[in-house]
């Protein structure tokens, strides 16, 4: 083999969504990704890694390309690799890598190394030759099984209680090897050979099958074993020559055989016992998955810190059949990406941190992948290589100065692409926050439009002499639109009536006018009137006959005297002659008068036409103000009942308004005093927290001081006791300060797990009420919060909101040193708690301390029992006081009955007396 390169392990984080289980427990997302970085950041912790997928990280479809693609290529190379996914449990790990059959398969990992690594062959298959085999194993407590053993059981739910397979009695159980050359093999796995994609995909999906998986309280379907499924590629090449300047090739130069394996593993996740809620089986399992991957971190602590690397310590491989597997994957022959992957659930912070934590030291280790080749071609190879450096260096010299301004120009090329990836960054940002701020500033407008146009109708109604009307009125809960259609209901009602108004008096008017009209006939009664004038006229003409009969009288008298011819006669001729004009005149008088009669007659005819005309129209304007007052009286009547409705609306509005701002009242003290509690436990817990912050900075500084003084002058017998029994004080109250901040932490999960269950209800029955559907019956806390108005469960919600969010920063802080304190713990446990002890006194010492500090606390318990239970023998007392006096109580009760009945009984004995002596009286 050829000489090994330096490479590190490559780290990539992949940040999987907030799953239901988490968004129903109303976790928040605490992970942040610093955009265009590489970089998660939880709290106040921050980590740098080779890429990030997920979140507002890379996407995660790069992860393939960008990550495993090169391990992919490398294999054609002759590179080993790994590929390891490492994450507590329900993290996504097996999402990631594709072996779980379910939703992430085929967008897994697996799945796309096998399509890329077929597509290659099938390029390259006319100039090499390829062998493809697999195997496909798991660890389940610490026994290393074979998935693609056929012989095995088939999948089922076993009688241990998971879903995997079991070992056939009789077969051997699967060995780690070592070989001469140090590589790791198993003696035993099958390993298949495979020819096309199909074959390869059907081991995946045989040995995913057969894979231990179980239920627990964090993952429904979680993997119970670590697997690792191996892609062993082996290639016959032919060799040419290829002389410089001429790139095809020529001469013949033998055959070259490479070897290569691509691990991929896909550990089980880490758990604690108490939030997968495991017991029996899966308590024993998770034990041996946490040994494992114990065994895991130590090793990748002492590969990953340089210090130990250069001190050349021991790394424990041989602690777990895991880390012994995993041998060459780390600090050996391989190239290796581990893939981190984490939920960004708040509630998951400590076993987050963790993740990250480990997965930060293991950046740090440094593989030595080398081509896998058989020696001889190695040799040849080793040779070619110089060849070709030495080739290079004839060109490099050739060309000389060029490659300055070659690397001024990447120079800039790096930094134009820099600046670009900055400038398109800040127009997302920006276009990001546009879209966040339009909305409101167009609901702002909108309602601005509102006021503006329900100013506008005030106004109007101002004008208009309607202030009387509650235009400026609110009422509780009252939904503004409803307002201004009442508004404007009341006004249109108004204006109707005032045309109504206009349209009576108008008729009025006429009518009184007709009817003064009338009066003018109203004074004259026609009939007399016309049998005045007929008689009138009758007059006249019998006056007018008179008159001529006297005329015709005085004529014949007048011709007697003419024939008589004497002075008398003539004399009275003249007489009557005058008479006779006298009567002539009378005559014409009379006949004067008489046309005048005529006339008045006609004239009076005309008017009483004109009178009855007037009636007429008199009558119709009173049939249409009849018609009119009826109709305003309808309309009115219609108003009123509206408006009485309206009223009664307003009266129950108003009712439900009070009973809301009641409500509101009562649930804004709720919220207050829950605030309140929380707060309070906040704040306890961020003291807990705090004081555990100091107290393991203070070990770390104690623990640089103690190097300082074992570095330095060794301390005097006095001192060093002193210092052992401060550092023994210290570290026990780090102990009891962690089990305090845990305590605190378990509390805070459970009120935030009470918290997001009522916001849960509370959202799912505000989009009950918001599709305008009843909300579930019967179904838990739903009936209690669909009695609650909207607005008082929006309130409710938003308060419920804020208080998660302090709850969710809460148990960041407390889970972030709760991380750190497991953190200084584990690295503690690795170097030995007791190093400080430096000889038997030192141990004498501190065990004597122990023992005295032992003794005081058992003394200050006991102390403690008695006072518990003299409080107990008080109380004890106390209750037999209460019971006694219950039971006097009682019996005075009763005394007091049996009082009250002798009296009722001695009161009828005395009535009966008195009835009997009266009906005695009455017969007497
Ligand atoms: N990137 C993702 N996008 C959407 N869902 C995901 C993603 N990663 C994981 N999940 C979902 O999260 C749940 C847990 O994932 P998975 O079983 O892969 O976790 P795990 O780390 O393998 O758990 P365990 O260690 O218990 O086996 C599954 O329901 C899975 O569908």
């Amino acid at each position: 083999m050829e000489a090994a390169e330096d490479c590190c392990v490559k780290v990539a984080v992949h940040i999987r969504p907030l799953i239901g289980d988490e968004r129903l427990q109303g976790c928040k997302d605490c992970v942040t990704v610093v955009p265009g970085k590489p970089q998660v950041q939880i709290g106040t912790h921050s980590f740098t890694f080779d890429h990030v997928y997920g979140s507002t990280g890379s996407p995660s479809s790069a992860m393939f390309e960008e990550c495993i693609a090169p391990l992919v290529d490398g294999l054609f190379h002759g590179y080993n690799a790994t590929v390891l996914a490492y994450g507590q449990t329900g993290s996504g790990k097996t999402y990631t890598m594709g072996t779980g059959f379910k939703d992430g398969y085929q967008t897994g990992l697996i799945p796309q190394v096998m399509n890329s690594l077929f597509n290659t062959i099938e390029t390259l298959k006319h100039q090499t030759e390829f062998q493809l085999h697999v195997s496909f194993i798991e660890i389940l407590k610490e026994e290393v099984r074979d998935l693609l053993d056929s012989t095995s059981m088939s999948k089922s739910e076993s009688s241990n209680g998971h879903v995997g397979k079991v070992t056939v009695p009789g077969r051997l159980p699967i060995q780690i090897r070592e070989t001469s050359n140090g590589v790791i093999t198993l003696a035993g796995s099958i390993e298949v050979a495979v020819s096309t994609l199909k074959e390869m995909a059907a081991c995946l999906e045989q040995g995913s099958l057969s894979r231990a998986t179980g239920s627990t309280n964090m993952n429904n379907q979680s993997s119970r074993s670590h697997a690792i499924f191996t892609i062993t590629l082996e290639q016959m090449r032919k060799l040419h020559s290829t002389s410089p300047g001429n790139n095809s090739p020529n001469e013949d130069m033998g055959e070259e055989y490479l070897c290569a394996k691509l691990h991929l593993v896909d550990l089980a996740g880490s758990e604690r016992a108490k939030r997968t809620g495991s017991d029996g089986i899966r308590f024993k399992e998770g034990i041996h998955i946490n040994k494992g991957l114990l065994a895991l971190g130590n090793v990748i602590s002492a590969l990953g810190d340089e210090k130990k690397r250069k001190e050349g310590v021991h790394v424990p491989y041989r602690d777990s059949k895991l880390t012994r597997l995993l041998q060459d994957s780390l600090g050996g022959n391989s190239k290796t990406v581990m893939i981190a992957c984490i939920s960004p659930a708040d509630i998951n912070t400590e076993e987050t941190l963790n993740t990250l934590k480990y997965a930060n030291r293991a950046r740090n280790i440094q593989n030595k992948p080398v081509v896998n080749r058989d020696l001889i071609t190695n040799d040849m190879q080793k040779m070619r290589q110089q060849l070709e450096f030495l080739q290079a260096e004839l060109c490099a010299r050739g060309r000389g100065a060029s490659s300055d301004e070659v690397q001024v120009l990447k120079d800039r090329i790096a930094w134009l692409e820099a600046t670009n990836a900055k400038l398109c960054h800040e127009l997302h940002e920006y276009r990001s926050r546009r879209a966040v701020v339009d909305p409101y500033e167009i609901d702002d407008q909108e309602s601005k439009i509102c006021l503006v146009k329900s100013d506008g109708l005030k106004r109007g109604l101002q004008s208009m002499d309607l202030l009387d009307y509650p235009v400026g009125e609110s009422i509780t809960g009252e939904n503004p639109g409803e307002i201004d259609e009442e508004v404007t209901k009341e006004l249109e009602y108004v204006l109707w009536q005032n045309t109504m108004d206009k349209e009576l008096n108008e008729l009025n008017q006429r009518l009184e006018q007709k009817e003064s009209e009338m009066k003018l006939f109203g004074g004259i009664d026609t009939e007399s009137l016309k049998q005045h004038f007929g008689k009138k006229i009758t007059e006249v003409e019998e006056e007018k006959r008179a008159v001529q009969q006297e005329r015709d009288r005085l004529l014949a008298e007048v011709e007697n005297l003419a024939a008589a011819s004497d002075g008398q006669t003539q004399k009275m001729q003249d007489v009557h002659s005058q008479k006779l004009k006298a009567l002539e005149a009378q005559i014409i008088d009379l006949k004067k008068k008489q046309e005048n009669q005529v006339q008045l007659l006609k004239q009076k005819q005309k008017s009483d036409e004109a009178a009855k005309r007037l009636q007429d129209e008199i009558q119709c304007i009173k049939a249409q103000k009849v018609q009119l007052q009826h109709k305003i009286k309808q309309e009115a009547e219609q108003f009123r009942q509206w408006k009485a409705s309206r009223e009664k609306e307003l009266l129950q509005l108003r009712k439900e308004g009070r009973r809301n701002d009641y409500e509101r009242h009562k649930l804004l003290a709720l919220n207050q005093r829950q605030k309140m509690v929380l707060q309070r436990k906040t704040e306890e817990a961020a003291m807990a927290t705090k004081r555990l912050k100091e107290l393991l900075e203070a070990r770390k500084s104690s623990a640089r001081d103690n190097s300082v003084n074992c570095n330095g002058h060794s301390p005097t017998g006095q001192s060093n006791e002193k210092s052992l029994q401060r550092w023994l004080d210290h570290e026990l109250e780090v102990m009891v300060k962690v089990h305090e901040v845990r305590f605190e932490y378990e509390k805070q999960s459970q009120v935030r797990a009470a918290l997001a269950e009522e916001l849960a209800i509370l959202k799912e029955v505000d989009q009950f009420s918001f599709d305008g559907l009843s909300p579930p019956r019967g179904k838990n806390g739903h009936s209690r919060v669909s009695s609650m108005s909207s607005n008082a469960r929006l309130t409710r919600i938003a308060s419920l909101e804020n208080m998660l969010s302090i709850s969710s920063n809460a148990l960041v802080a407390m889970a972030s040193q709760l991380s750190e304190a497991e953190e200084r713990e584990r690295a503690f446990t690795g170097r030995g708690r007791w190093n400080q002890l430096r000889s038997m006194g030192d141990a004498k010492n501190l065990l004597q301390y122990m023992f005295n500090a032992a003794g005081d606390a058992r003394c200050q318990l006991w102390e403690k029992e008695m006072q518990i239970m003299e409080m107990k023998g008080q109380l004890n007392e106390l209750v037999t006081l209460l019971r006694q006096s219950e039971a006097q109580r009682k019996e005075i009760v009763k005394e007091q009955k049996l009082r009250e009945q002798a009296v009722a009984i001695a009161l009828s004995t005395v009535k009966f007396r008195e009835v009997t002596k009266f009906i005695e009286t009455l017969c007497g």
